[in-house]
């Protein structure tokens, strides 16, 4: 079976998804495309042999349409992922599944109403190779009990209108799903401590920032986000435990020796460092779709990551630790 992909949002991530659909992603193909900017969806529309549409309403309710990515600006997923949800098609939605939690929940409960999954969200660190190890040891109790996590998120630069709030609800966010992940726990506490900050950086940005996280078990995790750091996409993740630690490895990049230097290069952006696990996750995701179930990082890994964001964003003001108040996970996610 062919799984025929609407996809919400022809920006810089939606094209390079329509583009591993069409050229890497075996089982599935481009069918629908929309943006805001129609001149930019039939553009990317026309590049995969796809149908423009006018409205993500009309991507969800076309007949080809068997299951829809949404790749739009974090604030508009919400809207996409539950008319999907409402029309009974697989979703996959690119990180955050929403800005806030009270959204994520709206999600949930309509996805339970319908009685099984159907959304994926985009958090695909956890198909990457390195993580990936991670995990494994940690699981098979390498390092023994973790203790600590340190970890540093770091971007050249971001256009003038990412705002403070997006160092955690879009960018911190993959740290908040990747340690949930491989700690096996939640995150009960966030706390934001502000370093003086760059002067490389747009007026009303905080920039670095010093995200400090406790566990349910009293793990402590430090994440560095940075998104000025002008030198490179680079990311960061150790976790400490009572027997040991495991890091994740360096991509691998080749290392030249010239002019008295030796050195490799730092990738620029996610679809360099990360372009491998894209590729991984959404060869999964289509491969789930076509045997009619959804894996994956789950609407609940959404929803509890946008907790751990609202309660670190509601620290980035005063400084104070607060509390994140996640649930117990409800047995639909188990
Ligand atoms: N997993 C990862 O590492 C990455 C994830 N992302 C996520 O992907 C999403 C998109 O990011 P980018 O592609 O960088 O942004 P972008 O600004 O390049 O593209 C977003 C596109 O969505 C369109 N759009 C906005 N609202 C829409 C709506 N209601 N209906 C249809 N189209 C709409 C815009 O016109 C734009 O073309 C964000 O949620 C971002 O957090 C982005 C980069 C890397
Ligand atoms: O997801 C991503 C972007 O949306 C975000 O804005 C960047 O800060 C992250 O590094 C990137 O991976």
């Amino acid at each position: 079976m062919t799984v025929n992909v609407g996809v919400i949002g022809a920006g810089m991530i939606g094209t390079d998804h329509m583009r591993r659909l069409d050229r890497v992603v075996s089982g599935a193909r481009v069918a629908a495309v929309t943006d805001i900017d129609p001149a930019r969806a039939a553009e990317a529309a026309a590049g995969v042999g796809a149908r423009a549409l006018a409205t993500d309403a009309e991507v969800v309710a076309a007949p080809e349409v068997d299951a829809v990515l949404v790749a739009s600006w974090g604030p508009a997923h919400a809207a996409s992922v539950l008319a999907a949800v409402a029309a009974g098609k697989p979703v996959l939605c690119e990180k955050p599944l929403a800005t806030t939690a009270e959204d994520c929940r709206r999600i949930m409960e309509a996805e339970r109403a319908h009685g099984s999954r159907l959304v994926q969200v985009g958090f695909m660190r956890r198909y990457d190779t390195g993580y990936r190890a991670m995990k494994a040891l940690i699981d098979e109790g390498a390092i023994g009990a973790p203790l600590m996590a340190h970890c540093a998120h770091r971007n050249p630069t971001v256009p003038e209108a990412y705002h403070s709030e997006m160092a955690t609800k879009d960018t911190a966010i993959h740290e908040i799903d990747t340690l949930r992940w491989l700690l096996g726990e939640e995150l009960a506490t966030a706390q934001i401590i502000r370093p003086r900050r760059t002067s490389k950086r747009f007026a009303h940005l905080v920039d670095p920032q010093l995200l400090l996280f406790e566990t349910e078990s009293g793990a402590r995790i430090d994440l560095e986000v940075f998104v000025n750091c002008q030198y490179g996409y680079d990311i960061r993740c150790e976790v400490v435990g009572e027997d040991g630690a495991v890091r994740l490895p360096e991509p691998r990049e080749a290392v030249l020796h010239a002019a008295g230097r030796s050195g490799s290069s730092v990738p620029q952006d996610w679809k360099r460092r990360f372009g491998a696990a894209f590729d991984a996750e959404v060869q999964a995701w289509a491969d789930a779709v076509a045997a009619g179930r959804i894996e994956g990082p789950s609407a609940w890994d959404g929803y509890a990551a946008a907790m751990v964001g609202d309660a670190a964003v509601r620290s980035l003001e005063t400084g104070e630790v607060v509390p994140t108040k996640v649930e117990e996970r409800p047995d639909f996610y188990a």
